[in-house]
């Protein structure tokens, strides 16, 4: 057995962004990233600043802790961080475990690593990152990603989403989806202000942005077959300090 960091386990809440946007669900999110985005929107998760609320989990303890805080009150898990995939060979055994008790499970990575477990997956979103991230793409790695689920015909269970801030960003999400055009596409709306901890502050700024990338999108031929999204739990529940939104119940697990 091989123990999973998790810094979160909360819900249910909504899905709040990409492929199944609106989707009642759990999430548990684990430490560790390979990136470090300039405007992670969970950066606690890898910056240190949480590394003593970290707390070593067996997938039945996760599940356990899962039904503790959510009851019988949902059917599907969302799993992110960090990044998952980068650190965790042996998520399998979570997977299947929320299988066998009928639960659909979700999964958030950038797309940097590869693992097996990916093919059972039943929501999995590929977030690869633009240039105001200040990553770099290693598109050798997306290139192999892709080319394996394609193969195993998980196409209908797989989406690649960017997060959008400005017009680079725009270029760069124009070449992802030219890329991998078989690929269900999204785009996301950044959220430049991860202080605002007012929801209808927040909110009135984030729908400014969401029109400019509405606007974009609509005037662009390479955009097409695409879908245009806001994270909805930001507009709802406001800022993205931790613990500022999302907690229907409080992010327990000791
Ligand atoms: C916190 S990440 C964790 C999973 C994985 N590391 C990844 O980046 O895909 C989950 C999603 O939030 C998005 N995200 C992070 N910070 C954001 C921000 N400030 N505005 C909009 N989306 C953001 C990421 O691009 C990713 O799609
Ligand atoms: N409601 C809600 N939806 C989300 N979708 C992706 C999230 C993430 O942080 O990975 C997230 C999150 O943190 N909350
Ligand atoms: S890859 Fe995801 S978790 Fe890692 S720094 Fe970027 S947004 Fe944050
Ligand atoms: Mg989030």
């Amino acid at each position: 057995m091989s123990k999973i960091p998790v810094l979160e386990i909360f819900g249910p809440t909504i899905q709040g962004e990409g492929m199944v946007v609106g989707r009642k669900t759990m999430f548990v999110r684990t430490a560790g990233c390979d990136y470090s985005c300039a405007w992670c929107d969970s950066a606690f998760t890898w910056d240190g600043s949480a590394k003593d609320e970290i707390v070593k989990m067996e997938s039945d303890e996760i599940f356990t802790k899962l039904k503790e805080i959510g009851g019988n009150q949902f059917d599907h898990v969302t799993v992110s961080g960090g990044n998952p995939p980068a650190l965790l060979k042996h998520l399998d055994g979570l997977i299947h475990l929320l299988h066998e008790h009928n639960m659909e499970v979700a999964l958030e990575t950038q797309g940097s690593r590869w693992q097996e477990w990916f093919l059972d997956v039943d929501d999995l979103t590929l977030s690869p990152k633009p240039p105001s991230s200040k990553m770099k793409t290693n598109w050798t790695i997306l290139d192999e990603i892709i080319d394996l689920l394609i193969i195993n015909n998980r196409l209908a269970h797989t989406s690649l989403k960017i997060v959008v801030f400005d017009e680079k960003d725009l270029q760069y999400a124009e070449k992802v989806h030219q890329r991998y055009p078989a690929v269900p596409f999204f785009l996301q709306v950044g959220n430049d202000d991860l202080q605002e901890n007012q929801p209808s502050h927040l909110a009135g700024h984030l729908l400014e942005k969401y029109e400019w990338l509405i606007d974009k999108v609509m005037s662009n031929s390479q955009l097409n077959h695409v879908r245009v999204l806001p994270q909805v739990h930001a507009l709802v529940w406001g800022g993205n300090k931790r613990g500022g939104f999302d907690y229907v119940n409080p992010p327990l697990i000791s």
